[in-house]
């Protein structure tokens, strides 16, 4: 449909210039700069699951946010990868295991870590709007993993660079619930 290519040229024309946009930013900027927003220290009380990611190409650095959740004694997920087609689960993220090298450059448990459902998802992006929704890597990853948990709180991490006037949507795309960078937190509509 042309609709739907249109779409997705856009998409892939944002993805290409914010990707090396932000790895050149992500050399300037200290990698603990985002600081956890309170709608998010709030949430932790109750001592949820909280999937977070390992940093990528200069992504923003979720390392303040996995430090509360820790401290609040929450348990961690990390997204398990197996290939671009295939979709993601989240295991835990067990300290005393080594992390292991997979697909795009990731780190990640090994493929035998138990698999958890996360109350509350930070999620990586490469590029989002002021109504929270976002770019990914455009394999569908998280949008494939947050259209089945529709419960979870799903917060976007960026930097404030990476915050375009639009992002194009497709039917599919999962908005979030909320966006914290190291100089803003925005909620979305819900
Ligand atoms: N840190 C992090 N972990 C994550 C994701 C992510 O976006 N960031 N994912 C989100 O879905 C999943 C992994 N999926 C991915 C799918 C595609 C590409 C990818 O196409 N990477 C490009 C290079 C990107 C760059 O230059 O920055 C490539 O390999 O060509 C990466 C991850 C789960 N784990
Ligand atoms: N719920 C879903 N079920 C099946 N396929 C999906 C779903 N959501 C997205 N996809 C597929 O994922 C592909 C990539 O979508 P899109 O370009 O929006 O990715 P993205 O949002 O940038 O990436 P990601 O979600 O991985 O971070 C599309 O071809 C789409 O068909």
């Amino acid at each position: 449909m042309i609709d739907t290519d249109a779409i997705a040229a856009r998409k892939r024309a944002i993805r290409s210039d914010m990707r090396a946009a932000r790895a050149a930013f992500a050399h300037s900027v200290d990698a603990r700069a985002i600081v956890p927003p309170p709608a998010y220290l709030e949430r932790l009380a109750a001592r949820p699951i909280v999937a977070t990611y390992l940093p990528i190409g200069g992504e923003a650095d979720p390392a303040l946010l996995v430090d509360s959740a820790r401290a609040a004694g929450c348990t961690l997920a990390l997204p398990f990868v197996t290939s671009r087609a295939e979709p993601i689960r989240f295991v835990i993220w067990d300290e005393g295991v080594p992390l292991e090298s997979g697909p795009f450059g990731l780190r990640q448990p090994p493929a035998d870590a138990c698999t958890i459902d996360p109350a509350i998802v930070l999620v990586p992006l490469v590029a989002f709007d002021a109504r929270c929704h976002r770019l990914g890597q455009g394999a569908g990853h998280y949008d494939r993993a947050l259209a089945a948990r529709s419960r979870a709180w799903r917060l976007g991490v960026a930097w404030s660079m990476q915050q375009v006037e639009s992002v194009p949507v497709d039917a599919f795309d999962v908005p979030l619930d909320a966006i914290v960078t190291e100089r803003d937190y925005l909620e979305g509509r819900s």
